[in-house]
């Protein structure tokens, strides 16, 4: 992208951003705050903050752009990475598969349907939950403190912490979860017991941000890896390309036909309501609206994300 673009770009942001968020605002009251996680019921339906990233850190933010959120499924994004980076493809590949499956995120349909029983990609919940067994460490902890500093380091923020309600909160009530977990243990795909592999989960699910956090981190994914800041190769090439295809195929759940569609980026999103996307080679963006539609995204988030794509162009076909 030409300098006059991105100072365009930068421009018309400048002069409508606020005037987007207000337009997309109004789509919060289609959706419902998710609450099958207690403390995600929290959160207030009418929030809706945003904030786009340049490759020189420059932001522009909008709306409730301070409110604090958890990762939820974004984590799963850099956990997939992590567990590529300590394992290499063949043995990740060998415990989840490549395809979109249609269903909602919890599913465990396919699970029996299919066999060999491995969950069909790492962005569903059963591939997370697989993805978080292949993390390295001696114990739990280790594996835990792995993940949380990965994803500082990321972020380029080493106050990044396990926001300990959420992630108690989750742990007591995740039942379907649990029932995940076992229904692969006995497959074969989960190598460590089903409480150990579930609190590195829920813990990676538990790790608090803001939208410039979420910002910081897709834009090392927009640059494929290199984080344009400071300038260094942070994730190999390869996997930073492996999570983007996921993110366009499976990243919006069983809605990521309809959002490549409208949108056109490879994002991800969360039950905290928040999106992580990207504009290859120029932007990172995050956002957070946590009232959701029915498949799990952010009704008001989706809406921004469209109109932004359409207003610069931003879809990749
Ligand atoms: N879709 C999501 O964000 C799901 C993550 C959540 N921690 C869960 O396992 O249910």
């Amino acid at each position: 992208m030409s300098h006059q673009q991105h100072d365009n770009t930068w421009r018309l942001l400048q002069d409508h951003l606020d005037e987007w968020v207000n337009l997309s605002k109004a789509h919060t009251s289609e959706g419902h705050v998710a609450s099958y996680i207690p403390e995600l019921a929290n959160a207030s339906p009418d929030i809706l903050g945003i904030c786009i990233m340049d490759s020189e850190g420059n932001t522009k933010v909008s709306g409730d752009s301070d409110f604090p959120f958890t990762l939820q499924s974004i984590s799963k994004v850099f956990t997939l990475i992590l567990a590529l980076m300590d394992n290499g493809e063949e043995i990740v590949f060998s415990k989840v598969g490549m395809e979109p499956t249609g269903d909602d995120f919890n599913s465990m349909l396919k699970l029996e349907l299919v066999e060999p029983g491995i969950p069909f990609n790492p962005l569903i919940n059963a591939g997370a939950i697989a993805i978080s067994s292949l993390i390295k460490g001696n114990t739990t902890d280790e594996q835990i403190d792995r993940i949380l500093h990965f994803f500082q380091h990321i972020a380029d923020n080493p106050s990044l912490s396990i926001n300990q309600h959420v992630f108690r909160s989750e742990s007591d009530t995740a039942h379907r979860n649990r029932s995940l977990a076992y229904f692969l243990k006995d497959n074969g795909v989960l190598d460590g017991e089903v409480d150990d592999v579930l609190r590195v989960y829920f813990s990676h699910c538990s790790v608090e941000v803001t939208c410039t956090d979420l910002a910081r981190m897709a834009l090392v994914l927009a640059h494929n890896g290199v984080d344009p800041i400071r300038k260094r190769r942070l994730i190999p090439r390869r996997f930073v390309q492996i999570a983007k295809t996921f993110m366009f195929t499976c990243g919006m759940y069983n809605a990521s036909g309809e959002f490549a569609m409208n949108v056109g980026l490879p994002a991800k999103s969360g039950v905290s309501g928040s999106i992580l996307t990207m504009v290859p080679g120029q932007y990172g963006i995050g956002l957070v609206g946590p009232a959701l539609n029915r498949k799990g995204n952010s009704t008001a988030g989706v809406h921004l994300l469209g109109i932004l794509s359409q207003e610069f162009d931003w879809s990749l076909f």
